[in-house]
């Protein structure tokens, strides 16, 4: 059996995605919106507050196309949190309105392949801070999720963890090109949902996701191994951005 990659984890991670009944949204009253959309503010305001607790995350962004029209992204503590999250937004009228497009489960992941032989990454405060991070509230975001492939020759799981660590550190040279261009958060869901990892990537300008998932493309990881799933992008829904999507 090949060396299985160590890995330390973080918040826990829900991509909620929504999709808005907007023939029900129009037609009901100024009243009824009103009231929907101060209740979803204030859920809004929880969120923000416990993001400067630094208990948890929370970023907001609307959905281009038409797989969804926004998406929530919460990191939490634990499962339970972000289960209690979603059903709050359930409860909510905003909520009468929306039907669940697609949703994520995962967990913010680090793995040893480039860590530093003899130290402790927990006692890395960089390092700690990325497994609980506060989500860059940047112009664009991308999620996808990715597995590795297991076929053939090509399977990742049976290659040593030389090999493995040999390319992942391409794949981080490739990736340290775009610092301070595009932020990726990685979150680990094998045992927790359909595919292995979650992508979700921020930008300011979204062009950057292309050059980057091309560019990663030709890197013998993605190209050799990477097998993706539906890709979300969207733009930051702030206090004018929410307003302005939802008004009629
Ligand atoms: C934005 C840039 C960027 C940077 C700097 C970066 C760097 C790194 C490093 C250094 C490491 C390894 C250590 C760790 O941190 O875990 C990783 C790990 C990982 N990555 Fe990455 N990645 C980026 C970006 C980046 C992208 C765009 C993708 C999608 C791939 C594509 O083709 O669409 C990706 C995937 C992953 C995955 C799935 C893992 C876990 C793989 C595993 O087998 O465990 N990643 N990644």
């Amino acid at each position: 059996m090949s060396e299985a990659a160590q890995t330390l984890e973080g918040w826990y991670a829900l991509h909620d995605f929504r999709t808005i009944n907007w023939t029900a949204w129009k037609q009901a009253d100024a009243e009824k919106r009103n009231a929907a959309l101060d209740e979803l503010q204030s859920l809004i305001s929880e969120w923000k507050a416990a993001e400067d607790a630094k208990t948890g995350s929370t970023a907001f962004y609307s959905i281009v196309g038409q797989k969804a029209d926004f998406v929530f992204m919460h990191l939490r503590e634990t499962l339970e949190e972000l289960n209690a999250l979603e059903v709050a937004f359930n409860k909510t009228t905003f909520a009468q309105f929306t039907t669940p497009a697609h949703s994520y489960v995962s967990v913010v992941e680090l793995s040893n392949y480039m860590a530093q032989p003899g130290t402790d990454p927990l006692e890395n405060p960089e390092i700690v801070a990325r497994l609980k991070p506060i989500l860059p509230k940047w112009r664009h975001i991308c999620f996808y999720p990715m597995n590795k492939r297991r076929e053939g020759n090509d399977n990742w799981y049976m290659l040593s963890m030389d090999e493995r660590r040999a390319m992942m550190r391409s794949h981080g040279m490739i990736g340290r090109q775009y610092a301070g261009k595009v932020k990726q958060i990685i979150t680990g869901s094998v045992g927790f949902d359909n595919w292995e990892w979650g992508v979700t990537l921020f930008a300011e300008d979204a062009l950057q996701f292309k050059k980057l998932v091309y560019e990663m493309r030709f890197d013998e990881v993605s190209a050799r191994f990477g097998d993706f799933g539906e890709f979300f992008v969207g733009n930051l829904l702030d206090g004018d951005g929410l307003n302005q999507l939802l008004s009629v």
